[in-house]
């Protein structure tokens, strides 16, 4: 089976400063990977890479066994999203939000799933027609990963979208995500530093002066 994701011999240097050095690895779908390692050492910027934010200095990136950017970068998005821990939602209602990803692609809101997700992420119905600026933290960000989730991509990166929250939300989202990993093979690649979060997935990738290793592989 071909990876979904592969990298290979990718580099990124600032200012003269080399960050990732020759990192090489590949990821099957439907993984759960979280990439871990100490402060500095280039998690964002490797998810960045992956993610087509940034481009790298040398090396190569394959998404389906094409290099990432021949891509159209919508295209691109709509396979493998980048999720922000600050993702923001407009100040409209939660429904003109959950609507929004259907809008734009000219097709009618499945109303279906976003109620499925908005019972997955332990919210009400009655919610889609409250305003956005009723919401805690938590519930915007439970709000704006099912606004993400609602054309499911095949890749999902993440860069510590629960460090802000408190335990309750860490675990409705850490569930949910669970879910679309075992429901639908969404392939998962995430930065968290939360221990829970850590044993949940079923790989562990360690990024230390800017190499990669493989620390634990269910
Ligand atoms: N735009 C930039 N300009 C200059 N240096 C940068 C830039 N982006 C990242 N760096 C540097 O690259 C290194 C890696 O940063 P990165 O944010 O990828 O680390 P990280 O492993 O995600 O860290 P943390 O766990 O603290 O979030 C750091 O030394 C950072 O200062």
């Amino acid at each position: 089976m071909k990876p979904i994701l592969e990298l290979r011999d990718l580099s990124f240097e600032i200012e003269g400063r080399k960050i990732l050095e020759n990192i090489s690895f590949s990821i099957d779908k439907g993984e759960f990977v979280t990439l871990t390692g100490p402060s500095g050492s280039g998690k964002s910027t490797l998810l960045k890479l992956i993610g087509h934010l940034i481009s790298p200095s040398s090396g190569k990136i394959f998404y389906d066994g094409k290099e990432i950017f021949k891509y159209a970068p919508t295209d691109y998005r709509k396979n493998v999203s980048y999720f922000f821990q600050s993702a923001t939602l407009f100040d409209e209602t939660v429904y003109d939000n959950l609507a929004f990803p259907s809008k734009i692609r000219d097709k009618a809101f499945d109303k279906n799933r976003a109620l499925k997700g908005l019972h997955t992420v332990q919210l009400p119905e009655t919610y889609l027609n409250k305003p956005i600026r009723e919401l805690s933290g938590g519930e915007r960000q439970r709000i704006a990963l099912v606004r993400n989730l609602m054309y499911a991509p095949n890749v999902l990166l993440m860069d510590e979208v629960t460090s802000s929250l408190d335990k309750e939300n860490k675990e409705i989202i850490l569930t949910f995500i669970k879910r679309l990993n075992q429901d639908e093979k969404l392939t998962i690649l995430w930065i968290t530093h939360d221990t829970q979060e850590i044993k949940e997935s079923n790989r562990l990738i360690l990024i230390k002066d800017g190499r990669a290793e493989d620390i634990k592989h269910d």
